[in-house]
C-alpha cells in the first residue's frame, strides 16, 4: 500500500483537527492532521497544507468500530482491516471528535442500508451525466410555472376585489386585466405541457439506457457462465490426467503444472499471499525434510468415556429435496458481501451463525481439557492447535449457509453435565453482523469476536473470518491467541458445491512467546499433496523448532517432538520422535446425508430446551420452521423478521439523529450479556462476557431481554 496515494474528499469536510495517532512502541504518538468527511472516510495528513495531496492513510467507518478507551481516554476506530489509536487535546475536544465520528458512522450506515435495493442504484451513476442537463431544464420550467402562477393569483385578487368592492374600474382596464389572465393561464399550461414532454424524453431516454444496460448485463452473466463451464470441465479433465499420472512426459508436466498454478494461485489469492503470516525463515522449515523416527509406532490416545448426561435427540427431519438455482441468485450480487445477499431458506441449514461457532466447541472436551493438564507450555501448544484445526473438521460436506442472527439474538449450550463446559454467545453488531462468543470448560477458557467478510468472485466466494480466538488456562496463566483462516465455496455457477480451507494460521502463547504456524494447504488440481493438508511448526520464543505438526483438516492431527533440527535452506532437516495423535475425527454419523451433513454434535445444537433465554437462535420461528422443512412458511417469516428488525433500526436511527441535533452525546447500542472493550494483548475490539446471563438463567428473570423474534 502506497502512504501518499491521495485521498479525495468530497466537497465537504464534516470535522477536521489535530489529533495524536499511535504509530508503534519506538516512535509513540505522533501529531497528526485528521479530516472527517461527508462520506465517512476519516483520512489524515503530516499537516494541514498537505490535505488532498499526500494522504498518509484512511478508514471508513463505514463498517469500522468506534470505541472510547476507558484506560487511556483513547479513540480506538477497529476496522477490519486496521485500527486508529487517537488522542484528543483535551476532553472537550475528545468529546467533539466522537460525537462527530459516531454521526458520520451513523449517517454511512443509514446510506448503506438504502441501498440494500439492488434496482435502485442501477445504472444511475452513469445516466447521471446525461440527466444533469434535462434537470436543469426542467429546473427553468418549473421556475417559470411559479413565476407566472404568482402573477395569475395577484391578478386573481385584483379581480376579486373589484368584484366584492363593487370599486369601479375602467372597462379598458378591466379588459386589460382578464386578457392577461387569460395569457398567464396559457403559459402556465403550456409550462405544464413543456415539463411533462420533457419528462416523458427523458424517461424514454432512461429506459432505453437501462435495458441496454440491463441486456449487457445478462450477456455478461451468460459469459461468466460459460467460461465457468469451460473452467470446470478443463479442471475435470486435468486432474483425471493428473490421477492416471506417467503418460505425461514428466518434465512437460513440471512446467506446465506451474504456469497453470501460478495462474490459478494468482487470480484466487491476491489477498491471502499478502497477508501470510511466516517469514522467510519459516519457508524453510516448510520445505524442510521431515525424518520421524517411526511412523508405525503412532501413539493414539483411547478414547476417553464420556459422562453421559440427559437424553438428546438423536436425528431431525430429513432436508426437503427443492431444488433451487444459487446462480440465478447470486449473479445479481457479484462483488457483494454475504452478509448483503438476500437468499431464501433453501440455501440454509438450520442453525444460526451463533450456533455454528459453538460448533467450534465439538472437540474442546477431549482436546482443551488435556491441553489444561499439560505442564510443558510447548505440549499444551500443540493440544490447543489440535482444537484450532478441530474445529474446521464439520466445513467439508456443509455448503449450506447458517441463519445470520438478529441483534440481540443469543445462544446458550450447557454442557457441563456431560461434556464439562458451557458457552453462551451473543449478535452484538448488525454493521457488521458480529458474535461475541464465551465458553468456560475443565480448566480453560475460550472466548472469540466473531465477525467475517466475505467477497463473491463470480465462480467462488471466499469467507474471511475477522478477529481473534483466545484460548486461557487460568490455573497456568497461558493465553493463546489466533485468527481464522479463509474458508472458499467453490463452483457457484456450476457443478457441485466444494468447500476448501487455506491459509496460514499463527496461534501465539502471550504468556511465553511461544508460537506455532499452521499451513492450511490450498487445495490444487496438481498439487501431490494430501487434499485437506496441514502441517506446522511450534516454535519456542528464541524460535527454536520443538514440535511438527501433521495431518488433515477433515480427520486427524499429530505432533512430533524434535530430536533434532539441522541445516539451512533446502538442507534443513528436522528429525522427531514417532507421532502423537493430537485429534481424530467422529466417524460420520448415520443418515446425516439426509440431515443437512450434520454431526451428532450439530443434530443437538438446536434442540428445543426449556428455560433459555427468549432471544435464544433455538426459538427463532423461521429457522425451526425451516428445520421441520416447511420452507414457504420460513422464507415468510425470514421477511417478516428481517423487516421488523429494519423498522427497528430506523427508529433507533431517527432518534440517534433527534439526539445528535439537540447535540446530545449519543451512546452505542451495548449488546445485553457482554461489554465492549479493548483487548489488551491484541490491541483490537474484544467483548467481554458479564457472567451475568448465568444468573438471570438461574432467577428466570429475563427481563433484560429484548423481543426479537
Ligand atoms: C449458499 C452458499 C453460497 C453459502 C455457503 C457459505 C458457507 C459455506 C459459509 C458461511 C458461514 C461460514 C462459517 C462461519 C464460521 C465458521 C466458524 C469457524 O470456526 C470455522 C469456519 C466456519 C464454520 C465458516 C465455514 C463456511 C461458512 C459456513
Amino acid at each position: 500500500m502506497s502512504l501518499t496515494r491521495p485521498c479525495t474528499h468530497s466537497e465537504t469536510i464534516e470535522k477536521s483537527g489535530w489529533l495524536s495517532k499511535w504509530t508503534n512502541y519506538i516512535k509513540g504518538y505522533r501529531q497528526r492532521w485528521f479530516v472527517l468527511d461527508k462520506r465517512a472516510v476519516l483520512s489524515y495528513y503530516r499537516s494541514q497544507s498537505e490535505v488532498g495531496e499526500a494522504c498518509r492513510g484512511s478508514i471508513n467507518l463505514h463498517e469500522a468500530r468506534v470505541l472510547s478507551d476507558k484506560v487511556t481516554s483513547n479513540i480506538v476506530i477497529a476496522h477490519s482491516t486496521q485500527t486508529f489509536h487517537l488522542k484528543a487535546q483535551n476532553d472537550l475536544d475528545r468529546e467533539a471528535w466522537l460525537k462527530a465520528l459516531e454521526y458520520a458512522r451513523h449517517r454511512a450506515n443509514k446510506e448503506a442500508d438504502s441501498d440494500n435495493d439492488e434496482d435502485e442504484t442501477l445504472g444511475a451513476s452513469r445516466g447521471a451525466i446525461t440527466l444533469e442537463g434535462a434537470k436543469k431544464a426542467l429546473e427553468m420550467k418549473m421556475q417559470q410555472l411559479h413565476t407566472t402562477q404568482s402573477i395569475l393569483a395577484k391578478l386573481g385578487k385584483e379581480l376579486e376585489h373589484v368584484i366584492t368592492s363593487g370599486e369601479t374600474m375602467e372597462r379598458k382596464v378591466l379588459g386589460e386585466r382578464i386578457h392577461m389572465f387569460t395569457v398567464a393561464s396559457a403559459t402556465v399550461v403550456q409550462a405544464a405541457d413543456e415539463i411533462a414532454s420533457l419528462s416523458e424524453k427523458e424517461i424514454k431516454k432512461l429506459e432505453k439506457a437501462l435495458s441496454s444496460e440491463n441486456s449487457q448485463r445478462i450477456q455478461l452473466q451468460d459469459q461468466l457462465e460459460t467460461l465457468a463451464k469451460q473452467h470446470s470441465s478443463l479442471e475435470r479433465a486435468a486432474a483425471r490426467e493428473g490421477a492416471s499420472g506417467g503418460t505425461i512426459p514428466s518434465y512437460s508436466y513440471t512446467s506446465d503444472e506451474e504456469e497453470f498454478h501460478d495462474a490459478y494461485e494468482d487470480i484466487y489469492n491476491e489477498r491471502e499471499t499478502a497477508s501470510s503470516v511466516h517469514s522467510g525463515e519459516d519457508e524453510e522449515l516448510f520445505s524442510a525434510e521431515i525424518v520421524v523416527a517411526d511412523r508405525d509406532a503412532l501413539m493414539v490416545s483411547p478414547r476417553v468415556e464420556m459422562k453421559s448426561g440427559r437424553s438428546r435427540r438423536v436425528s431431525i427431519p430429513d432436508r426437503p429435496d427443492h431444488p433451487l438455482n444459487l446462480w440465478s441468485i447470486m449473479k445479481n450480487c457479484i462483488g457483494k458481501e454475504l452478509s448483503k445477499i438476500p437468499m431464501p431458506v433453501n440455501f440454509s441449514e438450520p442453525l444460526s451463525v451463533l450456533q455454528r461457532i459453538t460448533e467450534d466447541l465439538e472437540y474442546a472436551h477431549l482436546l482443551l481439557d488435556e491441553a489444561a493438564r499439560k505442564k510443558d507450555p510447548l505440549e499444551q501448544m500443540c493440544w490447543v492447535a489440535g482444537y484450532a484445526v478441530s474445529s474446521y473438521s464439520t466445513t467439508g460436506n456443509r455448503t449450506t449457509k447458517p441463519f445470520n442472527p438478529l441483534l440481540g439474538e443469543t445462544y446458550e449450550c450447557d454442557r457441563s453435565e456431560d461434556l464439562g463446559w458451557r458457552s453462551v454467545s451473543e449478535q452484538v453488531s448488525h454493521h457488521p453482523p458480529a458474535a461475541a462468543h464465551h465458553a468456560e470448560g475443565r480448566g480453560w477458557t475460550m472466548y472469540q469476536d466473531f465477525t467475517m467478510t466475505s467477497r463473491f468472485r463470480g465462480k467462488y466466494l471466499s469467507v474471511i473470518p475477522i478477529g481473534h480466538t483466545h484460548v486461557t488456562f487460568p490455573a497456568s496463566g497461558n493465553h493463546y491467541t489466533y485468527k481464522k483462516i479463509t474458508t472458499t465455496v467453490h463452483n457457484i455457477i456450476v457443478g457441485k458445491l466444494w468447500i476448501d480451507n487455506h491459509g496460514d494460521m499463527e496461534i501465539t502463547n502471550h504468556t511465553t512467546g511461544d508460537k506455532c504456524t499452521l499451513k492450511f494447504a490450498q487445495y490444487s488440481y496438481f498439487g501431490r499433496d494430501t487434499p485437506r493438508k496441514v502441517s506446522g511448526f511450534v516454535k519456542d520464543s528464541s524460535g527454536n523448532v520443538k514440535y511438527v505438526m501433521q495431518g488433515t483438516w477433515d480427520d486427524h492431527i499429530d505432533m512430533m517432538k524434535v530430536i533434532k533440527a539441522t541445516g539451512k535452506g533446502d538442507k534443513t532437516k528436522v528429525e522427531t520422535e514417532s507421532p502423537i495423535r493430537v485429534w481424530t475425527v467422529n466417524p460420520p454419523y448415520e443418515g446425516n446425508d439426509r440431515m443437512h451433513h450434520f454431526t451428532r454434535f450439530a443434530i443437538e445444537l438446536n434442540e428445543e430446551e426449556e428455560g433459555v433465554a427468549p432471544t435464544d437462535s433455538r426459538l427463532r420461528p423461521d429457522q425451526r420452521l425451516m428445520e421441520k422443512g416447511i420452507w414457504d412458511e420460513a422464507n415468510e417469516k425470514k421477511q417478516e423478521l428481517e423487516e421488523k428488525q429494519r423498522a427497528k433500526r430506523k427508529v433507533r436511527e431517527a432518534e440517534v439523529e433527534e439526539a445528535i441535533q439537540r447535540g446530545e452525546h449519543i451512546e452505542e447500542t451495548q449488546p445485553i450479556w457482554f461489554e465492549k472493550t479493548q483487548d489488551e494483548k491484541t490491541g483490537s475490539l474484544i467483548h467481554v462476557f458479564k457472567e451475568e446471563y448465568w444468573k438471570a438463567k438461574k432467577n428466570h428473570d429475563w427481563s433484560k431481554s429484548p423481543n426479537i423474534f
